[in-house]
């Protein structure tokens, strides 16, 4: 049973399939202190929020089952990504759910202020019919600046065009195709700054975006630009906007998000000229179980081990990519783990070549399996597909992906090389169309084994009587045979046999047979 911990309010309907899930448990637990939340944490195996719950990675370190926080809603600025990745903790979002409620509540956002609706609002229900203090300006004809064309920015400009308004986008990946498809001006935040009447920013927070607007960029902009934030607090710098508006420079300023939230003392808030919301960008219905809906689905899958789409600290497969690559997952996963029961020494470097069908695709996420397979051997579960090339990384293994054209006669072939300080060892597989997938070569060695259950790996010479001594000391104790595979170079030479096995074998047996004078050397595996 997987225990989920719910900490903000999140929309029930959105929810329902976690709660109908028979593998779950969920606990809500809105408002927890963050010391709450450290002391709990450890009980669960997944954490589900939106932007108020800082997870920490205090919180990461003490979710020891840990293993998704789902965020409903975008952004991931509460979620401490680079901890979660080293404790090899998905972080799940749902991109998509929330960016027309965005969108929209950026446009009233902008409109409020080119029309002082909540300020006239407000002065009405004091009781003054006040004409004169509240005349606006038109949207018709004037520039808005987007910074952040992605969904939101992407939205809030078709808007734009439908009121008449000439849009100035700047966004380091658009490309010129993409904005004149979308009627905008490609432009740079200099150009919007001399250019715009209305700037409004849909970017995520990082550091290259932090105050991308401040003092210096105040000061190129036309007198009486409005400002619009319903982003992320800290991209515009609160400190010069409100200086901005002193001096009049900006005539006014809709702002959903704070650096501070909820905001304490900040001096925006109270000017006439401002209006604020408290973060309500994605406060809709359809929003919140869009996103509530889209996080539920991927956290089962995560949890469930079936594949998901929406990582912010993997890479997205495309489904036509993963289509193509789902079925080697398991295939690469084993080859590595094998490997790394073989092989002694410490890992030096980890070569990946695929050949056949795999060569036409982006075979990244396959090798993210095969890391998997051969660091879990010695780190157990604290591997996965999130933190396994960081944990290579940071042990300084080399690793390396190649596509080949020989495909020795297989439709499909993966090979793989671990390099220690003591041995290169490689092995080899495939899936064969009705017998799935298949261990075709081990170093040198032909060989056809399913890479499953357990394995004896029997390195050894060439003489008549050797099998039937190995053979001979497993059927004595009891240890059935499976399958029997054997591979040699010459004959009396150096040779393989490969046996499956109906259970594990005792290191007295290992032993036993290791002494045959004929054997060289005796592993076992487990696949
Ligand atoms: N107020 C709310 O309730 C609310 C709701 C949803 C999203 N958001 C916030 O809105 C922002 C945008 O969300 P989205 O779904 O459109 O994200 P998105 O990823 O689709 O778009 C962000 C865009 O910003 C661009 N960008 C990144 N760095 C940039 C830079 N230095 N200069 C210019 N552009 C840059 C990216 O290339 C991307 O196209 C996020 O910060 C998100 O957290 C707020
Ligand atoms: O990034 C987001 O999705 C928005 O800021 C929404 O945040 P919320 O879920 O706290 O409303």
């Amino acid at each position: 049973m997987y225990k989920i911990l719910i900490t903000d309010p999140l929309s029930e309907h959105g929810i329902q399939q976690l709660l109908d899930a028979p593998d779950v448990e969920v606990v809500r637990q809105p408002n927890l202190s963050p010391t709450d939340l450290l002391s709990v944490i450890g009980d669960y195996d997944a954490l589900l929020v939106r932007s108020q719950t800082q997870v920490t990675a205090e919180v990461l370190a003490a979710g020891k089952k840990l293993k998704v926080v789902g965020r409903a809603g975008v952004g991931v600025d509460n979620i401490d990504i680079n901890a979660a990745t080293e404790a090899g903790v998905v972080v799940i979002n749902a991109p998509d759910g929330n960016t027309v409620s965005t969108a929209e509540h950026s446009f009233a956002m902008l409109m409020a202020v080119a029309r002082n609706i909540p300020q006239a609002h407000k002065k009405l229900t004091e009781g003054t019919w006040d004409r004169k203090s509240f005349q606006g300006v038109e949207l018709n004809n004037k520039v808005l600046g987007i910074i952040g064309l992605g969904r939101i920015g992407t939205e809030v400009a078709k808007r734009a065009k439908a009121f008449g308004m000439t849009v100035l986008a700047y966004d380091p990946f658009l490309t010129e195709e993409r904005a004149q498809k979308l009627g905008v001006t490609h432009a740079t935040v200099d150009d919007i700054c001399r250019q715009a009447d209305f700037i409004t920013v849909h970017t995520p927070l990082t550091k290259e975006t932090r105050h991308i607007i401040s003092s210096r960029e105040f000061a190129k902009m036309k007198d009486g630009v409005r400002i619009i934030n319903c982003a992320r607090g800290g991209i515009i710098d609160e400190k010069a906007l409100y200086e901005a508006i002193l001096t009049g420079k900006v005539a006014g300023a809709a702002l959903d998000v704070f650096e501070v939230e909820p905001p304490v003392d900040n001096p925006l808030i109270g000017l006439p000229q401002v209006v604020v919301t408290p973060h309500l960008g994605a406060s809709t219905v359809e929003a919140q179980e869009n996103v509530a809906v889209d996080v539920s689905g991927e956290i089962l899958k995560v949890l469930r081990g079936e594949p998901f789409k929406n990582a912010v600290n993997l890479p997205s497969i495309p489904a036509h990519v993963m289509e193509r690559l789902q079925p080697y997952f398991t295939l690469g996963e084993k080859l590595g783990h094998f490997l790394a029961q073989v092989t002694v020494g410490s890992i030096q470097e980890i070569a990946i070549t695929y050949s056949g069908e795999l060569t036409d695709v982006d075979t990244a996420p396959l090798t993210r399996t095969v890391l998997k397979g051969v660091l879990s051997f010695r780190l157990g579960e604290e591997v996965n597909y999130v933190n396994a090339p960081l944990l290579a990384k940071v042990r300084d293994i080399t690793v390396t992906e190649k596509k080949s054209a020989h495909n020795r006669g297989f439709t499909n072939l993966l090979t793989v090389t671990l390099k220690t300080t003591q041995q290169t060892r490689t092995v080899a597989g495939t899936r064969l169309n009705g017998y799935g997938a298949r261990i075709v070569k081990i170093d040198d060695f032909a060989i056809d084994v399913a890479p499953e259950g357990y394995l004896l790996y029997i390195h050894h010479n060439d003489r008549p009587g050797v099998i039937g001594r190995v053979g001979s000391i497993l059927g004595s104790n009891d240890v059935n045979i499976a399958t029997m595979q054997v591979g040699r170079r010459d004959m009396g030479g150096d040779a393989i046999m490969m046996l499956s096995v109906d259970k594990p074998v005792s290191a007295e047996l290992l032993d036993t047979m290791g002494e045959l004078p004929e054997v060289k050397s005796v592993t076992q595996i487990e696949l």
